[in-house]
């Protein structure tokens, strides 16, 4: 029996993760339940359901509207104890089971994410943000297999590595579907709108996710993800588009041989070997019908019309807090797209002028400046991001 706290439970990752672990009450048991508080409804479901001791939510407004639906839901005060704020989150993160599932969304996860490592307990991470701005201070913080990938194509490069020793690997292979707008060229990308974004082809995920796999900048965030999940150089990870999303990620050995994990799309699977890593869950998801005709292909990734993979390539080699900047001038042009305050090509665009901003040096204030991995902090962190949102924010007009 593994006991787990899930970060981010009302969310995507959160609500299939539960669904995991209602199918095997043997094999697990939720001690902690964390999420925004944008939809204390569900919270206080899920909270009457699994009867966790311990529950955070990120506002005191929050916790308060989770304090009624709780009392609608028949759940007494002494039966849980419900903080709020960083700092409740944070302690949630850090208190004792045997694996905490972050499925925070954004750059809002790293703090528990570290808070997690440090207290030693295995993190199954699906909040790649976290990683990606924090980078080594993350798997520093990390002992040899603390941090288990659950995003499908980190998990299934997981699950191919295991076919070789680490100093026969070539290349990882991450795959992409293209998103929604595969095979558009950058001026058919002009005017299409949110609703367009978020029909992603293969996966039904949160928003941020979904409109960052239009763009690609999901496959940028999994391409600095990959390199310090797997300690491999971002020249040495190639992404390759791959509609159907059946095949998950591939490792490519030195005497040729390419190994690949494939499953139909369903979240469930890596979701369920991340909290049970090493092992794998029985029927976590549904599997193929091979007694049909199936067609699986592969084609190069239009770097002109998606040029975030080759900016995130960028920051990956200017490392430090290049890639805080790269995530955060996203999340705040990702909002900019939604509520119709910025055109499509602009949230790349901003993304890519703030980004150059900081590594030429040309930012107006010190917080904007990069700092390289050797002086990296979390406060050096926390301020580049905050540039960065600023910046983004002055750039799309968006109001602080
Ligand atoms: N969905 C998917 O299939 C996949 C997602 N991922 C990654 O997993 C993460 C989660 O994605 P997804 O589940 O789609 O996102 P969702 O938007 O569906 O869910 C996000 C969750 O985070 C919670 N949350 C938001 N802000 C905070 C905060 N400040 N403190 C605590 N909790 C917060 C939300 O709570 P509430 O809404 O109640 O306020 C919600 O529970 C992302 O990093 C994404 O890139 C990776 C691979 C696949
Ligand atoms: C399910 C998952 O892992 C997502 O991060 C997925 O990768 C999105 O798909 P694309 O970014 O390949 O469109
Ligand atoms: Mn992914």
């Amino acid at each position: 029996m593994r006991d787990v706290i899930i970060l981010g439970s009302t969310g995507s990752i959160g609500t299939q993760a539960l669904d995991v672990i209602s199918r095997n009450p043997d094999a697990f048991r939720v001690v902690g339940l964390g999420a925004g508080g944008g939809n204390v409804a569900l919270l206080a479901e899920q909270i009457a359901a699994f009867r966790p001791r311990l529950v955070a939510v990120a506002t005191w407004d929050a916790a308060k509207a989770l304090a009624r639906a709780l009392h609608e839901a028949g759940v007494g005060v002494h039966e849980v104890a419900v903080g709020h704020g960083d700092a409740a989150m944070e302690a949630l993160a850090a208190s004792p089971c045997d694996v905490v599932l972050n499925g925070i969304t954004g750059a809002a996860g790293l703090k528990p994410t570290l808070a997690t490592l440090r207290a030693g307990t295995t993190l199954a991470l699906a909040n790649k943000e976290s990683l990606v701005i924090g980078g080594r201070l993350v798997t520093s913080a990390a002992a040899p297999g603390q941090l288990v990938a659950v995003d499908s194509e980190h998990s299934a490069l997981a699950q191919a590595l295991r076919a070789g020793a680490r100093g026969e690997v070539r290349r990882l292979i991450l795959t992409a579907s293209g998103g929604p707008f595969r095979g558009r060229t950058r001026d058919e990308l002009a005017d299409v709108t949110p609703d367009q974004a978020l029909a992603h082809p293969t996966w039904a995920m949160g928003r941020v996710v979904t409109i960052n796999s239009s763009t690609l900048m999901n496959k940028g965030l999994e391409l600095l993800e990959a390199a310090l999940l797997y300690d491999v150089d971002v020249d040495d990870i190639t992404v390759v588009v791959h509609p159907t999303s059946d095949v998950h990620s591939m490792v490519e050995f030195c005497d040729g041989a390419t190994i690949a994990q494939a499953s139909p799309p369903d979240m469930r699977l890596p979701i369920a070997l991340g909290i049970a890593w090493p092992d794998r869950v029985p029927d976590a998801s549904p599997t193929y019908d091979w007694s049909v005709p199936r067609t699986w292909s592969f084609e190069p990734l239009d770097d002109e019309a998606f040029p975030a993979v080759n900016l995130a390539r960028r920051c990956g080699k200017a490392a430090g807090t290049a890639p805080a900047v790269f995530n955060a001038a996203n999340e705040v042009c990702v909002d900019a797209f939604c509520d119709g305050r910025l055109p499509y090509l602009g949230i790349v665009a901003t993304v890519s002028a703030v980004v150059d901003e900081h590594l030429a040096g040309t930012a107006a204030s010190a917080s904007g400046r990069h700092v390289g991995d050797d002086e990296l902090t979390v406060d050096a962190v926390l301020a580049a991001d905050a540039w960065a949102r600023e910046r983004a924010s002055e750039l799309t007009g968006t109001p602080t």
